[in-house]
């Protein structure tokens, strides 16, 4: 399906510890987290909150592992504070990823999000941008993927729950209102499934703004529960909402197909916050690799 070296496959690190809980497998040490990655037979990974910040350090301990870096989560407040505040920070993360080899920056616009709030109702109290919001918006994130073009790499954007870009409304809004040299697209199918949108639509919409993509499955009956009962992003994480590919309701064989069509290349990211006390984190990943391997030749 895939040609030799088109897509690469990582796996991130939330499995092992949670950077938005960080209690959440506190006691994995990093060494562990990505010996088990490489021994899953991943070849690369995004970057946990317990990895060291030094490229030359962080390189020696993934190159004898034989991983490498795909990218790492930035979080930018373009909606409430001044731009340069959020562009220092981005040049940093821009200059780190660089130096380790990365060619794509996620970013997610976390100014009003809810996210990372504990007891927050995550359908009740999703963020909407007001006009104004999404104009600041619009202007910031370009400005940013200008940052991130003068290093050669691209800025790919993440939609994510309970943030002012999360449904396929929101999502076309971006694309539509921003340079496709300056601003591509991220595709995280479990939080596309778990807003309620038609993941395959906004695959085939924008096919070709998407430059990194995360395969995180969702739990059907953990998702339904978080909309009856009201409960927040962070504790629908704890109670099991997302899984790897294979173990919840998405079918990803139409996802790879359309993904191969397309000529497809860069990372594919596994990507499966759950309890590790509860989902053992060397267990999923390789229940995952399994059902990549059966169902796209990877
Ligand atoms: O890419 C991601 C990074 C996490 O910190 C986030 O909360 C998760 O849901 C995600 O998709
Ligand atoms: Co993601």
């Amino acid at each position: 399906m895939f040609k030799e070296g088109q897509v690469k496959l990582a796996i991130a690190p939330i499995g092992w510890t949670n950077d938005d809980m960080p209690e959440l497998g506190g006691t994995v040490t990093f060494e562990q987290c990505i010996s088990e990655m490489a021994l899953a037979g991943f070849s690369g990974s995004e970057v946990g909150n317990k990895y060291p910040r030094d490229p030359v350090i962080l390189n020696k301990y993934l190159s004898i592992r034989g991983l490498e870096i795909a990218s790492a989560w930035f979080s930018s407040f373009l909606t409430s504070k001044p731009f340069e505040e959020t562009a220092e920070d981005f040049k940093v993360h821009r200059d780190f990823l660089h130096a380790m080899g990365a060619k794509v920056i996620v970013v997610s616009e976390q100014g009003n999000s809810i996210q990372g709030q504990m007891d927050t109702a995550l359908f009740e109290n999703k963020p909407v941008f007001s006009e104004e919001e999404w104009t600041v918006f619009l202007d910031g994130i370009q400005r940013l993927g200008d940052l991130a073009a003068e290093k050669e790499m691209k800025l790919v954007y993440h939609h994510h729950m309970g943030t002012g870009v999360q449904t396929t409304e929101e999502i076309t809004r971006l694309m539509e209102g921003t340079d496709p040299n300056k601003v591509s697209l991220l595709y995280d199918t479990g939080h596309l499934v778990f807003s309620g949108e038609d993941y395959l639509e906004v695959l085939t919409k924008y096919m070709d703004r998407i430059h990194h993509v995360h395969l995180k499955d969702v739990r059907a009956d953990v998702a339904q529960k978080v909309r009856d009962e009201k409960v927040s992003f962070l504790q629908g994480v704890k109670q099991g909402v997302f899984t790897v590919p294979g173990d919840g309701l998405i079918d990803f064989k139409p996802i790879f197909k359309l993904l191969s069509e397309a000529n497809y290349e860069g990372w594919f990211v596994v990507e499966a916050e759950q309890d590790p006390a509860i989902a053992n984190p060397f267990e999923y990943a390789v229940k995952a690799r399994k059902y990549i391997r059966e169902n796209c030749g990877l």
